[in-house]
């Protein structure tokens, strides 16, 4: 996936990024605006369409109370003292509509609260949904993970403000068409005047909307740097490192030096925004007290009523503030809109699914391995240049315990990693049961798999999800629990848990237990059984397991693999006894397949491996006298 840069960002060769506004870019940025507003009616019909006629509803409200105080001044003011009725319905007027306008004004405010949080819960639950369709590939890609954070970031309220903005928008309107009509039985010139001087302010707002836009958008790797710092600093994991090296202060430096510089350019900015505000303010200001002095000279030449001259300057006031609403909904919207544009990005964006050799899949459901087939693969990790596999021969079938052996980094794990199509786009050919493994649906190759990696996961969850996660639509079947658990040699110590299958595991939620490394890695193993897969993949179980648990976890799993494929990954090279067949790796190849007698005689790598670690354990160890 190549570099992602909105559109209306222009990059200069050499230059850093920059701002461009024109008008075909702020029409653009309202293309969004229909997907927005079907989001806000399925987010709920019934809020929406309520919020948007109470908005109305109160756009019109401020003249209409406009024209009641001039009415009832008036009134006042002409009627004779001996008839009073005339002023009373007036008065009663006046009050029944505050009331009302009180009440709806209370009831928009109910509801937009209740949609807010719909609406936040809805964008979340779109971006997750999405983040979950993602591939290893993306994963590993900065910008997709820069693309993540953004949509993280603005999801949670930023669609909520934009439709917050177009109701600003509609009472602003609806107010400001309103008092510019009441104005204008008055002085038209000076409505004019009132209505459309702060809209010469558009311009300059607007740039230094697209600047901040710009920066923000840059600021991505940044932040999520300044979140992994905080993770480290409270992540429990990691803390035992940061405490045992010192480290809190060099991080807690690190951390800090990220967010002064936001703080500067935030600073920067601000001071502009601050600069343009005051002359603009000031500009507006002029106009508003050469209006209401014009109003005050026609009252004190008897051309207009008090009642009249305290509602034109009111209608001024608010064809002022309207307007300057207006216009600052405006470049609001814009600059909203610029940040919805990249969480639309994210959300339709492709995940990252090539298929080499333009093949194309047929989307058979696999039932279950019975073989696998490696021809002639090669692999090189996407964004590198390195062959991670080159040329892999091999061929697996039902009943096979196979061990794979080699140094770090020749590329065993990768190796399983294609099998579990993690990763699709390698030259060769992977076939399972003779047919292309492009030919199923990745889901129902995984769902025959089940893999413990060497960073497993240990799931904050109690014993039954923790293992019934693999195969969750089963998570209650209890027996299967125990099984699982029974196989990967840890059925006894979840017996003897205070709640058993149910008990919390982990620190970070009430009542948890923490287990060892080992007893973690038997619940990824006892995890992997759970899941009625054709094929195992221990991926060095022999890192956290005391020998004894070893030899345990190994013959049950050779046990286990009777019908089924088992593989697993080990740098103990006494380990490799319980399989049928072991493959020596290295640097990506294939260097030797055979049985323990096979290789030694071989393979000198191999030999030369072994006896290393068996000299390493026949070492006299050293007696203090
Ligand atoms: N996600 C990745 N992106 C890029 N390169 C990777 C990635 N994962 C592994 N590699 C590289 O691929 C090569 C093979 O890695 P692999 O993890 O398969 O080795 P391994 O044999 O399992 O090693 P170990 O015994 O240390 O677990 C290594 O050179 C490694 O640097």
């Amino acid at each position: 996936m190549g570099l992602y840069i909105p559109y209306f960002i222009t990059v200069k060769e050499g230059e850093k990024l920059d701002g461009n506004i024109n008008y075909k870019t702020i029409l653009h940025t309202f293309s969004y605006w229909p997907k927005l507003l079907i989001l806000y009616y399925k987010t709920n019909k019934i809020y929406f369409i309520g919020i948007i006629i109470l908005t109305l509803l109160q756009g019109v409200s401020p003249v209409i109370s406009l024209y009641l105080t001039q009415l009832f001044v008036n009134t006042i003011v002409t009627t004779k003292d001996s008839s009073i009725e005339g002023v009373l319905i007036v008065f009663l007027f006046f009050v029944g509509f505050v009331v009302v306008r009180d009440i709806l004004g209370l009831i928009r405010e109910y509801i937009e609260g209740l949609f807010q949080t719909l609406l936040s819960n809805h964008m979340n639950m779109l971006v997750l949904t999405k983040a979950s369709t993602l591939e290893q590939e993306d994963f590993e890609n900065v910008e997709v993970q820069d693309q993540l954070k953004r949509a993280q970031q603005e999801t949670s309220f930023r669609p909520y403000q934009i439709f917050q903005q177009i109701l600003a928008f509609i009472t602003s309107i609806t107010t400001l068409i309103s008092s510019v009509i009441f104005l204008f039985q008055w002085n038209w010139w000076m409505s004019l005047l009132l209505l459309l001087t702060p809209f010469i302010s558009i311009p300059s707002y607007m740039k230094l909307s697209n600047s901040e836009f710009v920066l923000h958008w840059q600021r991505a790797p940044r932040n999520r740097m300044s979140w992994y710092y905080t993770h480290l600093l409270t992540h429990d994991k990691a803390f035992k490192e940061v405490k045992l090296f010192g480290v809190a202060d060099y991080l807690l430096h690190k951390f800090e030096g990220i967010v002064e510089g936001f703080y500067k350019e935030d600073k920067n900015l601000a001071k502009k925004r601050l600069q343009l505000t005051l002359v603009f303010r000031t500009l507006n200001l002029i106009l508003m007290g050469f209006a209401i002095f014009m109003v005050a000279k026609a009252t004190m030449l008897k051309q207009l009523l008090v009642g009249s001259f305290i509602s034109y300057i009111q209608a001024i006031t608010l064809t002022q503030s309207n307007s300057q609403h207006l216009a600052q909904s405006l470049v609001g919207l814009c600059q909203h809109n610029l940040y919805i544009e990249q969480l639309f990005h994210f959300l339709n964006m492709q995940a990252a699914q090539p298929q080499p050799n333009s093949h194309e899949g047929k989307g058979i459901e696999l039932i279950k391995i019975e073989s696998i087939e490696f021809k002639n693969v090669s692999f090189t990790y996407p964004g590198t240049d390195r062959y991670a596999l080159k040329g892999i021969n091999l061929f697996l079938k039902r009943g096979d315990a196979i061990a794979i052996v080699g140094k770090n980094g020749s590329g065993k794990s990768t190796l399983i990693k294609l099998i579990a199509q993690l990763y699709k786009d390698y030259e060769g050919e992977i076939l399972i049961n003779d047919i292309n493994i492009h030919d199923y649906t990745t889901e129902s190759i995984r769902s025959n798999i089940g893999v413990v990696f060497q960073d497993f996961m240990q799931y904050e969850m109690p014993v039954r999800e923790n293992i019934g996660i693999s195969d969750y639509q089963n998570m209650d079947n209890d027996d299967k629990i125990y099984e699982s658990a029974f196989k990967s040699g840890i059925s006894d110590l979840v017996k003897a848990l205070p709640a058993q299958i149910n008990t919390q595991l982990g620190k970070w939620f009430p009542d948890g237990i923490q287990l060892s490394g080992g007893q973690w890695q038997r619940i990824a193993i006892a995890r992997a059984f759970f899941k009625d897969g054709s094929i195992f993949v221990l991926d060095e179980p022999s890192a956290a397991l005391d020998p004894e648990s070893e030899k345990e976890v190994f013959e049950k799993f050779t046990k286990l693999i009777d019908d089924k494929i088992g593989i697993f990954i080990t740098h103990r090279y006494t380990s490799t006894r319980f399989a049928d067949r072991i493959i020596y790796m290295e640097d990506g190849e294939l260097n030797a397949i055979g049985t323990h007698q096979e290789l030694m005689h071989v393979c000198n790598e191999y030999r030369y491996l072994y006896n290393l670690q068996i000299e390493s354990f026949q070492e006299p160890a050293a007696v203090n006298t």
